[in-house]
């Protein structure tokens, strides 16, 4: 994602020193900034992502910055974006006061130190399964006269490029802390060993760039099992002041600091101005000073940043200087990057979703098999319901040829006592023939009515009932008439 480096302007209350009657820059609104010119009686307005006048109250007014500008850039790097402020301005406009501040007026530093601990304490407290653990460490070390020298270890130390382009420095301690307490004592341990000295204006002058960073790793478990790992940078940068050799009228040793200051200021100036065209040169000078060299990616990488432009309010020259350089900054474009990986614990969450499967496939198959029974005993009973049909007529048709057979007993009976009656009154001789017919007739007939009785009892045997049919013929004589058939010798 595309962020412009937001830009603000803090505007110092006059000192001591300093008469109202003289003040050239006046806040309006939160946006606007008024520049009058001391010669000539015009004003000019300027417009920035926030713009912060003093208070009276010095710890109100510390505050009021931190809760408007800074804040939200702790946010980010909990969200796990990296982070920068840097305090941009002349000698005594206001750097250190914005960045470290006072114990009684803490500045951003302190402030946001406390409330990162205030956010990993209420996580640690709640009841969230899910609340990430925190890993906080911090480092701090300056750039004088061109060279790194960490403020809390030993030694000097190298900025070095690692393969993606990015820079570090190389052998700088790191602590990991676990009480705020702990990082403002390294805050105040790295202050103190800074290198301090007067010029015209500020009799404490950071002679120095400091920048104090805060690594932050979060490691969370989302419900699903999956580990979320977030991690995130927060450099807090105070530059020293530029100025203008014949305005502090320095020389030797302080001649040379002053010198480095604004080579390394000059180079920022540059870099951002390159930064700033829409289209930039391939080459931008990050290597010309070690103060752009260790802030590549803050300047044009991989980060959400914020300058805090800061203003004297009776130097016309220097505030101006200062608001054009800031100006300029607004259109520079990082481009920060969530730095969060999820890692998947995978091999139990895998078994968990395998066996989930294998049941629902059983399930499925169950399903399934059930269906096919179902679609089974529908067939069978529609089978049954056509086999019953048939059954029925076939039936139907057996009583019919019966009954049929049954009259035609009767009728034969009745022939034969008739042909009986008629061959006893004839000679033997006569009716042998006659007889003989007679009696293949009366076997034929028997074996029919066989054949009609067990095709009858076949047909009752696989119905449930005997049919109503057979009642009449069959229970009385008639029946094992026709079943025996009556034999004439
Ligand atoms: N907003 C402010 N309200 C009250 N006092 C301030 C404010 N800003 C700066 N001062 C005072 O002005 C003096 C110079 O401020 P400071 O040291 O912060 O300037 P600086 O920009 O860091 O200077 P240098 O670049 O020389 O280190 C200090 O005494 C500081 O307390």
């Amino acid at each position: 994602m595309s962020d412009s480096i937001k830009v603000a302007v803090r505007l110092r209350k006059p000192s001591d020193t300093e008469s109202e009657n003289f003040v050239v820059a006046r806040v309006q609104l939160d946006n606007y900034i008024d520049i009058q010119s001391n010669r000539k009686d015009e004003s000019k307005r300027f417009k920035f992502d926030y713009c912060a006048t003093y208070l009276d109250d010095a710890n109100q007014d510390q505050e009021q910055v931190y809760n408007c500008l800074a804040r939200e850039y702790l946010l980010h790097a909990l969200d796990g974006y990296n982070t920068c402020i840097f305090a941009y301005g002349q000698t005594g406009s206001g750097k250190s006061h914005t960045m470290s501040g006072c114990s009684e007026s803490p500045g951003i530093v302190p402030r946001m130190c406390r409330e990162l601990f205030e956010v990993r304490d209420l996580y640690e407290l709640s009841d969230e399964q899910v609340s990430p653990q925190f890993s906080i460490k911090c480092s701090y070390f300056e750039i004088y006269n061109e060279t790194v020298r960490d403020l809390l270890g030993e030694c000097k130390c190298k900025i070095r490029e690692r393969a993606d382009k990015t820079t570090f420095v190389e052998g700088l301690k790191e602590f990991e802390v676990f009480e705020v307490s702990d990082m403002l004592g390294f805050f105040k341990q790295g202050n103190e060993r800074r290198v301090v000295g007067a010029t015209h204006v500020n009799g404490q002058s950071s002679r120095s760039h400091a920048i104090f960073t805060i690594q932050i790793e979060q490691r969370e478990t989302t419900p699903l099992g999956h580990i979320l790992e977030r991690k995130s940078s927060i450099k807090l940068i105070d530059l020293a002041g530029s100025e203008r050799a014949t305005a502090s009228k320095t020389s030797g040793d302080h001649l040379k600091e002053g010198a480095n200051i604004n080579k390394s200021l000059s180079t920022l100036g540059r870099v951002i101005s390159m930064l700033a065209k829409t289209k930039k040169p391939l080459l931008i000078p990050y290597r010309d000073a070690a103060l752009t060299w260790v802030l590549k990616e803050n300047l044009g990488g991989n980060s959400k940043t914020c300058m805090i432009a800061c203003v004297s309010p009776c130097d016309y020259e220097e505030t101006m200087s200062t608001i054009r350089y800031a100006t300029l900054a607004r259109s520079v474009k990082t481009s920060a990057k969530l730095n969060s990986n999820e890692l998947f614990d995978g091999k139990e969450q895998v078994q968990v979703l395998r066996s989930q499967l294998e049941e629902l496939r059983k399930a499925l198959s169950q399903v399934e098999n059930q269906r096919a029974i179902d679609d089974k005993i529908e067939k069978i009973h529609l089978t049954n319901q056509f086999l019953e049909a048939r059954i029925e007529r076939e039936q139907k048709l057996t009583t019919g040829y019966y009954d049929q057979w049954v009259q035609a007993a009767q009728s034969r009976d009745r022939l034969m006592q008739l042909l009986a009656g008629i061959v006893s009154s004839v000679q033997d001789t006569q009716v042998s023939g006659l007889r003989e017919k007679v009696k293949r007739l009366k076997l034929r007939s028997t074996e029919l009515g066989e054949k009609i009785q067990a095709n009858y009892s076949a047909t009752r045997s696989i119905t449930s009932g005997p049919p109503c049919v057979m009642a009449g013929p069959l229970s009385n004589g008639t029946r094992d008439s026709a079943k025996n058939g009556t034999i004439y010798e």
